[in-house]
């Protein structure tokens, strides 16, 4: 979510692999970000300006996001040609920040193919980063949770949830409320509102959810957490691996059958529209 410290995160990485010998291929999506304190391989602003997109179709701050985005999602096969490339030392890692405006990266078509064209070619995980003193109210935890959940939803990869700003508040009560129902109950019970009542159910529902996610404490300020962060990317990079992928290769080969079986048919057509011009030729010969 904007300001959940996406970029900060992005920033410790990026020194965070710097430091261990291999560098990470790092890459900004955001068309509207001023500055980016880490030093990208790949920056949608040198492609597309944002500011004249948003003049030349005639469109607000979000609807300039969007376009851009999608302008830039066109030529992204470019992008992944440029990451597969060989470099020394290789990076291990490829590392995208996104926009602010969360459903402006999740929701859009462009969202769709960018992530789509990573995990087609790469193990690929969600970094899902949440302000964890900020949702320490419950019904913003909530928020943040169904926001994930969403996400999850629609991408189908493997999200790892973040909690972030650790050195200001623990994410302790965090992991507490979704591995026990009733403390999460608990904190929700002097507040009798429809939204609470809402939340508990929603809680229930989300257990599942909760039962299959791998989640972290960091602080992007002071670098705690970034090693267990990166074994949690680990653990994700396999259920990639064992979930993910066979999906993929199934929906591909189911592709690739449907693709088979349309140019079979096409050639049928045009034998049968073939034919009676053969006949007729065959049939003016003397
Ligand atoms: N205390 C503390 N502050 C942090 C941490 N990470 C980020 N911040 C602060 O949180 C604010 C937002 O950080 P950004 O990295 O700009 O957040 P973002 O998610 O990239 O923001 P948008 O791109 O605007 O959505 C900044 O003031 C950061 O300094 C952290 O781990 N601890």
């Amino acid at each position: 979510m904007a300001g959940s410290g996406k970029t900060t995160l992005l920033q410790r990485i990026s020194a965070h692999l710097s430091a261990s010998g291999k560098p990470g291929y790092i890459m900004n999506l955001d068309p509207a970000v001023s500055e980016v304190p880490y030093g990208a391989n790949i920056d949608i602003r040198d492609t597309v300006n944002y500011k004249n997109v948003m003049k030349q179709y005639n469109l607000g701050p979000n609807g300039g996001i969007l376009t851009s985005l999608n302008l830039f999602a066109t030529r992204f096969d470019q992008v992944i040609t440029l990451c597969e490339k060989k470099r020394t030392p290789q990076p291990e890692y490829i590392v995208a920040d996104t926009p602010g405006q969360i459903e402006i990266f999740t929701w859009s078509a462009s969202g769709a193919i960018i992530t789509e064209a990573f995990a087609s070619s790469f193990p690929t995980v969600i970094a899902f980063v949440i302000d964890t003193p900020r949702c320490a109210a419950p019904q913003t935890f909530m928020t943040n949770m169904l926001q994930a959940c969403s996400i999850l939803y629609k991408t189908k990869l493997p999200l790892l949830l973040v909690f972030n700003k650790v050195d200001v508040a623990s994410h302790e009560f965090a992991v507490e409320w979704m591995r026990d129902y009733d403390a999460f109950s608990e904190a929700l019970q002097k507040d009798t509102t429809y939204a609470a009542t809402l939340s508990r159910s929603l809680s229930l529902v989300l257990e599942e959810f909760y039962e299959n996610l791998e989640s972290v404490g960091v602080s992007a300020a002071t670098g705690e957490g970034m090693d267990q962060f990166f074994e949690k990317v680990q653990a994700c990079r396999k259920e990639y691996e064992q979930q993910y992928l066979p999906e993929l290769q199934r929906r591909q080969r189911e592709k690739h059958e449907t693709e088979v079986r349309r140019q079979a048919a096409e050639l049928e057509k045009l034998k049968l529209d073939t034919q009676p011009q053969q006949q007729q030729g065959s049939a003016a010969e003397p």
